[in-house]
């Protein structure tokens, strides 16, 4: 596992985690009565300042963290802090904010009407402010109702901006928007975010977390697979795919060595996911009668398939 570095113990004296879990379970009960860990001894701990991204498959376990998070659910084991206190008392506090993926908004009132109302509940809040921040400022008198999905979004961070938080949650925040609205949306977070604010991000998308977070920690069946800056994830990740005509049998074998991470068939090719291409473009050449060789880089959209095992059997794939 890729892991994040360590800070001086002198600062984690003085300046508590913005978030801390400890082995963190949560368990459910499937459709077949069996009870699973959805989320399986996870330990993160996220320092003030860090925007990070919360990245794995769908059922990996993302809702279900933040959801612990934010104090909505508790876990079955280990313990959730957020600024050294319970998540409850720093979302109380408004110390902390959220932007959900659904609901919280009424249809038929303005968003500046929406946003009035709403920093009504937090003394101090300066309704203009944020509405300028979270990039509202020219639709105001537009009702929520008439607002696209990426203007929905950007009001609910807005109500999230509210409580001046020091922490912003976000769940897919972009789900469902288009690649314009998805680049307007976190040009607007970004923005906000450099004025120091802690936030995490859970995202399908990884190049979201390229392009927007500082670290990335992945998660595969409520485990933590990978957790590093981006780039330590994406040189620990890189990699690159080695790919040839070769018979079926051959394949199963090269499949089993220490070289390869996965195998797939796709377009009548075997597809090899490999740590060291020079050693396995040589075993090709040398103990096989495989043809067409070709050598490509990993891109990072592989690399996380990879990590989160979704490639690892050799089958027929697309064509
Ligand atoms: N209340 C619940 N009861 C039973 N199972 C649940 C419950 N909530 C979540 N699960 C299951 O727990 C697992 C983790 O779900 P979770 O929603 O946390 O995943 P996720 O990573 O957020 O996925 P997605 O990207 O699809 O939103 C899934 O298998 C899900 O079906």
């Amino acid at each position: 596992m890729i892991t994040a570095r360590s800070r001086p113990v002198s600062e984690e004296v003085t300046s508590p985690d913005a978030v801390r879990l400890s082995s963190v379970v949560k368990r459910f009960t499937d459709a077949k009565g069996e009870r699973f860990s959805a989320v399986d001894g996870i330990d993160l701990r996220i320092r003030r300042g860090e925007i990070v991204a919360f990245l794995g498959p769908n059922g990996a376990g993302k809702t279900t963290t933040i959801d612990m998070l934010l104090g909505l659910t508790r876990p079955d084991e280990g313990s959730v802090e957020l600024f050294g206190r319970e998540p409850q008392q720093a979302v109380r506090s408004g110390q902390v904010a959220a932007v959900l993926q659904t609901g919280g908004l009424l249809p038929d009132l303005t968003v500046e009407a929406t946003v009035r109302m709403l920093g009504s509940l937090h003394p101090g809040s300066d309704a203009d402010a944020v509405l300028v921040r979270a990039g509202l400022d020219g639709l105001r008198g537009r009702r929520v109702v008439e607002c696209s999905g990426g203007e929905q979004q950007r009001l609910r961070f807005a109500l999230a901006l509210l409580s001046g938080p020091e922490l912003l949650v976000l769940d897919e925040p972009t789900a469902g928007m288009d690649v314009v609205a998805r680049r307007d949306f976190w040009a607007t977070v970004r923005e906000d975010a450099g004025r120091g604010m802690t936030v995490m991000f859970a995202t399908h998308y990884m190049e979201e977390a390229d392009r927007f977070a500082d670290r990335v920690v992945m998660i595969d069946r409520g485990r933590v697979v990978a957790d590093g800056s981006v780039s330590e994830v994406r040189s620990a990740l890189s990699g690159r795919t080695v790919s040839a005509r070769i018979d079926e049998p051959t394949a199963t074998a090269l499949a089993q060595s220490p070289l390869v991470r996965s195998c797939a068939l796709r377009g009548g090719r075997y597809h090899f996911d490999t740590t060291d291409s020079d050693a396995l473009l040589r075993l090709l050449v040398e103990r096989t009668s495989a043809a067409e060789i070709e050598v490509t880089p990993r891109s990072l959209e592989e690399a996380f398939m990879t990590i989160t095992h979704q490639s690892r059997t050799v089958e027929e794939g697309t064509r």
